[in-house]
């Protein structure tokens, strides 16, 4: 891929491409507003036009023939999204009418934008810091009112002014040390003392984040869940019951479901993969053993099984997975611990919620206020920094000068997290994976 640029005129459709009533077309770069005024009806009025502000009019081509009639967002420099000079056409959302738009663009010396580039942009002009811009694209993909919220936390500054708070914690702690370098000999000065107990709040806070991502994971790639047991224990009924679909054939003859079968579903907002397999049994029939193989494949690739027992049925497990154990048929046969009926619906809720705190267990639900992140890059990088502060305080008899260079280092981490120590390599990844547009 070519590199990204800036400054350079660009253009880019910020709305799908599909008949609609309104579509946005970007512009951003040195001398869009100058360059759109000639193909546009009312020229002197844009060009004069005060930044943040809506002008009226049509756009012509160089035949003199009419466009599009349009209403053009301003932006001067300084201003708007990317902080470029900008203009942001909203045109009629009809697919033949936007494609002359774009020849028209193309026509006075604005190139179609690559994917990310506007934010790559609004970044490189400090408009935003890297933790921002990665929430752009968390914010636009989040599947749950739970992810959007966070994302948008984190659009509008909530990750990065936790850190630059860490950062001047940091960089005062370097202050002190370099003050020692200078008057090294001066009897005046004491002796630098390690400041544990900040440094120790830090990795603390630095950890909350860090648990946070794993429950964000599973909010956004949601998790894969199988119903297993022993041949009529009930799980189709209890697929049906959590899907609230009739999907799965139920029947009182053993060894019904032969296959497993999948639906997604949603267990307190988080997304669900369930599925329902064969029973496990010993099974002379070649297709219910097939069955029965691919059950246990499945179970093997899950993130949480959840075995049924009949009544009078003993527990057995035999895998890895983490597993919740139920006992069926609960208006049956009455037992101790978390036992259901399909029948009488007794246990669902209760099961329910068992299920959302397994998939939760050891992730910070953030409830606790800390800020949540969805970025693996960005945890790499905390845990990371948190190794290089917890090699500091183990490291506490080193010169001042070489305590000076661990302070630097974990600083320089910081500044990875945010993007004011990057290289163009990281960024073109970084960007490349965002949405045409935007
Ligand atoms: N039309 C449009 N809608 C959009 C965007 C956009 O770029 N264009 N956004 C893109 O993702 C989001 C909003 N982001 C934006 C960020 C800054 C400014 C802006 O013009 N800022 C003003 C200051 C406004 C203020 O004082 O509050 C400025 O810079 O002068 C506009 C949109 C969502 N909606
Ligand atoms: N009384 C009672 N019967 C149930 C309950 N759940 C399921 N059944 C009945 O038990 C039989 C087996 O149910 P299924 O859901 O097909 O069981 P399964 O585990 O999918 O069985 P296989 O697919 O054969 O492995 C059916 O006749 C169901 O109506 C329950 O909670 N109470
Ligand atoms: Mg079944």
């Amino acid at each position: 891929m070519d590199a990204y640029t800036t400054n350079e005129p660009i253009y880019a459709l910020a709305t799908p491409y599909a008949p609609s009533a309104i579509a946005i077309v970007r512009t951003s770069g040195d001398g869009v507003i100058n360059l759109i005024a000639n193909v546009f009806s009312r020229k002197e009025k844009l060009i004069k036009a005060k930044s943040n502000t809506l002008v009226h009019g049509c756009l012509v081509d160089q035949a003199g023939d009419s466009v599009d009639e349009v209403v053009l967002a301003v932006y001067r420099e300084g201003h708007g999204y990317t902080g470029e000079e900008a203009i942001e056409i909203n045109a009629h959302g009809s697919l033949t009418g936007l494609k002359r738009i774009f020849s028209l663009l193309e026509s006075i010396g604005i190139k179609q934008a690559k994917k990310g580039e506007f934010t790559y942009r609004a970044f490189m002009h400090g408009r935003l810091d890297l933790t921002q811009a990665e929430a752009v694209e968390e914010l636009i993909s989040s599947k749950s009112v739970r992810g959007q919220a966070s994302a948008l936390e984190r659009l509008e500054g909530g990750l990065k002014s936790r850190l630059l708070k860490i950062k001047s914690s940091l960089v005062e702690m370097l202050a002190s040390l370099e003050v020692q370098l200078d008057y090294a000999e001066d009897e005046i000065l004491e002796d630098w003392v390690m400041p544990r107990e900040e440094i120790n709040n830090i990795i603390k806070a630095l950890e909350e984040m860090i648990r946070t991502y794993s429950a964000g994971t599973i909010y956004r790639e949601g998790a894969k869940i199988v119903l297993a047991g022993s041949t009529n224990a009930g799980k189709s009924s209890l697929f049906n019951l959590l899907t609230k679909e009739d999907r799965a054939i139920v029947s009182p003859i053993a060894g019904t479901t032969r296959d497993y079968i999948e639906a997604y579903t949603t267990i307190m907002d988080i997304p669900v993969r369930l599925f329902d397999t064969a029973g496990l049994r010993d099974s002379d029939d070649v297709i219910e053993s097939e069955g029965i193989k691919r059950s246990e494949r499945l179970i093997d690739e899950s993130d949480l099984v959840i075995l049924l027992i009949s009544p009078g049925e003993e527990e057995h497990i035999t895998w890895k997975t983490k597993t919740i154990v139920v006992k069926s048929k609960n208006d049956l046969e009455k037992r101790d611990g978390l036992a259901i009926s399909t029948l009488s619906g007794e246990g669902i809720g209760a099961l329910i919620e068992r299920i959302h705190e397994e998939l939760l267990n050891g992730c910070d639900n953030s409830e606790s206020g800390a800020i949540s992140i969805d970025s693996e890059r960005q945890r790499d990088l905390l845990v990371k920094l948190v190794e290089m502060l917890r090699f500091i305080l183990s490291n506490e008899n080193e010169s001042v000068d070489i305590m000076a260079l661990f302070f630097q280092s974990a600083l320089s981490i910081l500044g990875e997290i945010t993007g004011e120590v990057t290289n163009e390599e990281i960024l073109d990844t970084l960007f490349s994976k965002f949405c045409l547009g935007k």
